[in-house]
């Protein structure tokens, strides 16, 4: 073909993003829009929030543990990931796999009603009620809002979570060079591709969404840290293994 050979493996690292991105999304745009009107009813909002707060943070713990491992598949088949250590895969997916996760949530979310898919339907905030984090339910909706606006491509939402994940500033990295010449390329494919779609203006929407991201995610943390120091029992045992190594 007729790219210099640069451009050539832009090319191919982009489709290689793009492809690993569908096959591990989770649900399709089209099962989802078929969906997008399943509400609960007035019954099943009302078990919601008779639950316990550890009965659901463990409900959601098992859907979020759910999700971060099709994170880790997609990082898996990102080429450059897999050519980093077996310790900065690790570090990368430790601080960026529920980043990636609140990207993706956008591809759940409702703008027209303010709700989400969660457990087979779509929620608004009070079903999320007996968690006891109404701010961080917020804060997750605020960004799935956020994302939602700027209408990203399923290509170009592909790209940008593997710029999220691939990132040379996280804690603990070993090669962090490694890792910040394969966040170069990403951010590369990511540009030729807004280029393309006719829509560099977003690459700048695209840096800030990345920091409101990291402020969501500490605050993420610190309600983890809250959740286990107060429900010891529940974060110790009945959290999936992966959510505990990830976020112990
Ligand atoms: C198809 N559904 C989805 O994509 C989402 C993402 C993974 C599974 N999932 C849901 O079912 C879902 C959808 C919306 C919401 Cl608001 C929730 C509840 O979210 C959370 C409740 C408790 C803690 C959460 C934490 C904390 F603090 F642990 F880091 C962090 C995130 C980000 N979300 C938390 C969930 Cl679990």
């Amino acid at each position: 073909n007729h790219y210099p050979h640069s451009l050539r493996n832009i090319d191919e690292l982009c489709a290689s993003i793009v492809r690993s991105h569908r096959e591990t999304s989770q649900y399709r745009l089209e099962e989802l829009q078929a969906l997008k009107w399943k509400l609960f009813s007035r019954e099943e909002i009302q078990a919601y929030q008779s639950k316990t707060v550890d009965e659901m943070w463990q409900h959601c713990a098992v859907r979020l543990t759910d999700a971060v491992q099709y994170v880790v598949e997609f990082a898996k088949h990102i080429p450059g990931f897999r050519m980093l250590s077996q310790n900065d895969q690790i570090a990368l997916l430790k601080t960026g796999s529920m980043e990636v996760v609140l990207v993706r949530m956008c591809r759940f979310f409702n703008t027209e009603n303010n709700t989400v898919f969660f457990d087979g339907k779509f929620a608004g905030t009070e079903v999320f009620k007996s968690l006891a984090c109404g701010d961080l339910i917020a804060a997750v909706f605020d960004f799935a809002h956020g994302m939602c606006a700027l209408k990203l491509t399923e290509q170009q939402l592909a790209l940008f979570s593997a710029l999220v994940l691939i990132n040379a500033d996280r804690p603990s990295l070993e090669d962090r060079v490694r890792v910040q010449r394969v966040h170069r390329s990403v951010e590369v494919g990511l540009t030729h591709i807004l280029h393309r779609d006719n829509h560099d203006s977003l690459l700048h929407k695209l840096y800030q969404r990345m920091a409101v991201l990291r402020s969501l995610c500490s605050l993420h943390m610190e309600k983890l840290r809250w959740f286990s120091q107060r429900y010891p029992l529940t974060a110790h045992s009945l959290f999936p293994p992966l959510y505990k190594e990830l976020f112990a």
